[in-house]
């Protein structure tokens, strides 16, 4: 499978504000996508742009090959499931009753509930009133109706808000089948990249509008590959032999780091420095986590 869900150079302006900037999303064929960023980051507006519920100020959005505009918006959605901001029910009916609601909007036929209700584990809560439901039921219930149909694109904004830890472990394991189990491709939203860690194979992080990283998962783990840092008679000297001998370095913050933990590179250094009598007075391994990653592309820290 290829992109099922394409932005080009996607904007979304209020006011005088630019809240999407020029967004080159792509989203690949059964992937979980996971849509990270800060709270305002302009996550929900993309994923509204995305489903034709707002409307881009430039740009285009395509899903499944097909340009997103008001012609073929109704087309688009019967392939698409989602689940933004709270969902709203009929709070006097039964979960039960509101999936049949939603089944005749969607033109989906009544036997589809039974499957929905099993996936998202609300057999035993399904004839009890919308009304008495928790946040986490509800939120089960949201995505029950997003599955009605078997979407081939799902999109989940914050499917895990308010719930309680277990519930968002229950959450994030069902997402997680999705693909496998449907065939389905998942973008999800969350600004915390724990739990996009956690269930994503795509991720795309956007700060204040713009898409700061794009790629495998696994991508973003390279990056997070140990380092050493260096404290030597004179960082900067250090800093100007070690590169000039090729060793990876950068100065972050005042400090030196060798961007390697490869014992033939830490011995190398050390040869280079006392070539130039320049000596190290401490070496400490670091990891960098991938929040500290998360930092740099964005200058924002994030909630874990
Ligand atoms: N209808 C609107 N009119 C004016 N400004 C809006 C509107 N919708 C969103 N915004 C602004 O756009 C920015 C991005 O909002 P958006 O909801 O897309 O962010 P987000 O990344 O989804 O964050 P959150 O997780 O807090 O919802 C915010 O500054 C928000 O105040």
């Amino acid at each position: 499978m290829g992109i099922v869900i394409e932005t080009s150079s996607l904007t979304k302006q209020y006011g005088k504000k630019q809240v999407v900037k020029d967004l080159d999303l792509k989203v690949p064929g059964g992937s979980i996508y996971g849509f990270l960023g800060p709270n305002g980051a302009g996550k929900s507006t993309t994923m509204k742009m995305i489903l034709g519920l707002a409307k881009p100020t430039s740009g285009t959005v395509t899903v499944l090959g097909k340009t997103v505009n008001s012609r073929n918006r109704l087309s688009i959605l019967k392939d698409t499931g989602s689940l933004i901001e709270s969902p709203s029910y009929y709070g006097h009916l039964s979960g039960r009753e509101n999936l049949q609601v939603i089944c005749t909007l969607k033109q989906v036929p009544e036997s589809a509930i039974d499957e929905v209700l099993q996936t998202v584990r609300m057999e035993k809560q399904q004839n009890k009133k919308v009304g008495q439901y928790s946040l986490g039921m509800k939120q089960r219930l949201g995505l029950a109706a997003a599955l009605l149909g078997h979407p081939r694109i799902l999109l989940l904004d914050e499917p895990t808000n308010g719930l309680d830890p277990a519930g968002i472990q229950e959450m994030r394991e069902l997402i997680c089948t999705l693909p496998s189990r449907y065939g389905m491709t998942v973008l999800v939203s969350s600004h915390l990249l724990s739990e996009i860690d956690q269930m994503a194979t795509y991720v795309g992080i956007i700060s204040k509008g713009s898409l700061v990283f794009q790629d495998k998962l696994a991508s973003l783990h390279e990056h997070s590959k140990a380092r050493m840092k260096l404290r030597t008679t004179d960082d900067r000297q250090s800093f100007l032999s070690l590169k000039h001998s090729g060793l990876p370095v950068e100065i972050e913050k005042e400090n030196l780091y060798l961007l390697s933990d490869r014992d033939e590179d830490i011995l190398h250094a050390g040869t280079i420095l006392s070539e130039n009598k320049l000596g190290i007075l401490r070496l400490e391994e670091q990891q960098k986590s991938l929040e500290d990653i998360f930092l740099n592309l964005t200058g924002r820290s994030i909630s874990l």
